[in-house]
């Protein structure tokens, strides 16, 4: 006997480019956008009845419809106002989780009309309602950072399968993968996110490194010191690996100067840096 389990439904990743003219100076806001809606919804799994179900095509016309009339400002305010919509639009919905990436663009020299794509990390935002509270966790993913110096790796675990030297010296790049949760709805979220932006990175920079992990943890406590509204913070670091190239054969000596990046496999580093009394994460998450 088979019953139905946790399910949700919606538009998966619409690309919405909003421009805003100020005579000749425009700005453009490059998103993908993610609504994903969930409550009374037995009937159409169960019996194919669809009267509760707001279909897919149109959440993806409110997005654009959205974009048009209210404009496009932080992306967790955007996220916030359609997860409401969507929350309170029928009966039957009771859950409504919306995911906005943002892409970033760069001026094209003096042009106000012209752009370019930047190199930046994408921008990322999680909220859900449920018709009375809401939760949002903001983030970024592809932030690339390297280090040349002031890492190590040694004193590990060894075994019969080890063969990795111990290093008092290394190259440590990773691209970041962060988010973070807030307890509270900041006045700016442009303004935290700049500020978590440059915790990530200072601490980064400045944290002499034993391993990966430690450094994580320095990055994610970084941001709760920086960011009072924000509880939680978790991490997914790649270590990419930068092996030093025997230059011996060639007769040259090989003084930390060139490497080999490797792209896999690569160690994985994850985790999670909250404050002693975060609130429950409730669906925040998911
Ligand atoms: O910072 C590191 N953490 C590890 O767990 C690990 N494992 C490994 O092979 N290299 C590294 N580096």
């Amino acid at each position: 006997m088979a019953v139905l389990g946790p399910n949700r439904y919606g538009k998966a990743e619409t690309r919405v480019v909003r421009v805003t003219r100020h005579g000749d100076a425009h700005r453009i806001k490059d998103l993908t956008v993610s609504t994903s809606l969930s409550g009374d919804m037995a009937e159409v799994h169960l019996s194919g009845d669809n009267s509760a179900v707001l279909p897919t095509d149109t959440q993806k016309n409110t997005v654009f419809a959205f974009a048009k009339k209210h404009g496009v400002g932080a992306i967790e305010d955007f996220a916030l106002l359609l997860a409401r919509h969507f929350a309170d639009s029928r009966p039957a919905i009771h859950h409504a989780r919306v995911a906005v990436d943002e892409h970033a663009w760069e001026r094209n020299g003096a042009f106000g009309h012209s752009f370019v794509r930047s190199g930046r990390e994408v921008r990322t935002c999680v909220a859900h309602h449920d018709g009375t509270r809401s939760w949002v966790v903001s983030g970024l993913r592809d932030l690339v950072v390297l280090n040349t110096t002031n890492s190590e790796f040694w004193g590990f675990a060894k075994d019969e399968y080890t063969t990795l030297p111990e290093t008092r010296d290394r190259v440590l790049a990773t691209a970041v993968d962060a988010a973070w949760r807030h307890a509270e709805a900041p006045q700016d979220w442009d303004k935290t996110y700049e500020n978590a932006r440059g915790a990530l990175l200072a601490a980064f920079a400045d944290t002499y490194s034993l391993s990966l992990q430690q450094t994580l943890y320095a990055m994610g406590t970084r941001v709760l010191a920086e960011c009072p509204g924000v509880c939680e913070v978790r991490l997914s670091l790649p270590n990419k690996h930068h092996f030093l190239v025997d230059l011996a054969p060639f007769g040259l000596d090989n003084d930390g100067e060139v490497f080999f990046a490797a792209d896999r496999p690569y160690g994985l580093i994850e985790g999670t840096v909250l404050r002693e009394d975060a609130p429950a994460a409730g669906p925040a998450w998911e």
